[in-house]
């Protein structure tokens, strides 16, 4: 009998299928676990490249945060396990793929088509801040779809438990930045960065702005983006009806106090006017 080497050792429990993309950090993969024949998502993270980035901590505290949540519209981490070299994250597979490449083929979505998006944000959003989660990296590319259609919130690379506090640099697109994060500290100089949940309402503007626009509406060069988000100077194009500006308009708001709750965004008449109840 041949000898399984760790690889097949750890992974044998897993049949490995098709690359499903590459992430920051990892590759994943299709896989199925063959016990149950369950279909799912397997991120290899290599442990130097964790070290090397130095996160190896952040992704034991979000293994730990994510393993204890459980939401129709946010992607499951099922478990995960390590040899020497890896650890493997058990993702839940979204049989639709990533809603940025479904944005993109559209150009930008219908109002109902982003109103169900957007109530499902907000469902999947209540319960995060519930347990305390901000994700803090709301955008399209962090989206995926299920086999139902049906969206759910994903790499939580930088999420953390709140009030957060941020101390790393902020690599990446700066258009889903609230005013909060990109603005140097309130007076006194001193660098208050600290936010709460408010700053996923701000990404969930940006998001929606994004669904029915086709853009961000901050896109511009770095020093222009920041400049519009701090001042929420942005246009919403006359196609866009007047009830889902008004949405757009209550969430992209300078002050975090004053941007519209959650409980306020699942009853604001553009979202009931499109989500037929149950649905
Ligand atoms: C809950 O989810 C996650 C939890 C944690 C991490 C993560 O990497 N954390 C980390 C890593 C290193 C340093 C710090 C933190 C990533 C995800 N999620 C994804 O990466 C989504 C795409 S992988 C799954 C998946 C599913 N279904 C698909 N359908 C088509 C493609 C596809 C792709």
């Amino acid at each position: 009998i041949p000898q399984p080497s760790p690889k097949t050792l750890h992974l044998g429990l897993f049949e490995v299928g098709k690359p499903l993309g590459k992430g920051k950090f990892g590759r994943v993969y299709l896989a199925r676990e063959r016990q149950h024949n369950f279909i799912c998502a397997l991120k290899v993270l290599h442990k130097t490249e964790l070290q090397q980035a130095r996160v190896e901590k952040q992704v034991r505290r979000e293994i730990e945060i994510q393993s204890n949540l459980c939401h129709p519209n946010v992607l499951k981490l099922y478990g995960h396990f390590h040899d020497s070299k890896r650890i493997f994250l058990v993702l839940e597979f979204a049989g639709r793929g990533e809603l940025y490449k479904h944005l993109r083929k559209a150009g930008r979505f219908s109002e109902p088509r982003a109103a169900g998006y957007i109530a499902q944000m907000a469902s999947a959003l209540r319960y995060l801040h519930r347990k305390h989660v901000i994700h803090r990296d709301i955008k399209p590319e962090n989206i995926l779809v299920g086999i139902h259609g049906e969206i759910k919130i994903s790499d939580f690379g930088w999420s953390v438990h709140a009030p957060g506090n941020r101390r790393t640099t902020i690599c990446g697109t700066l258009d889903y930045l609230p005013p909060e994060m990109v603005k140097p500290g309130g007076g006194g100089g001193s660098e208050d960065r600290s936010y709460d949940e408010k700053v996923d309402l701000w990404s969930l503007g940006v998001l929606m702005y994004e669904f029915l626009v086709g853009e961000a509406p901050f896109e511009d060069t770095p020093v222009m983006t920041h400049r519009r988000i701090a001042r929420a100077d942005m246009t919403v194009p006359a196609f866009v009806s007047p009830e889902a500006k008004d949405l757009i308009h209550k969430l992209l708001v300078v002050d975090p106090k004053n941007r519209l709750p959650l409980e306020q965004v699942v009853q604001h008449p553009w979202v009931v006017k499109h989500c037929v109840k149950g649905e």
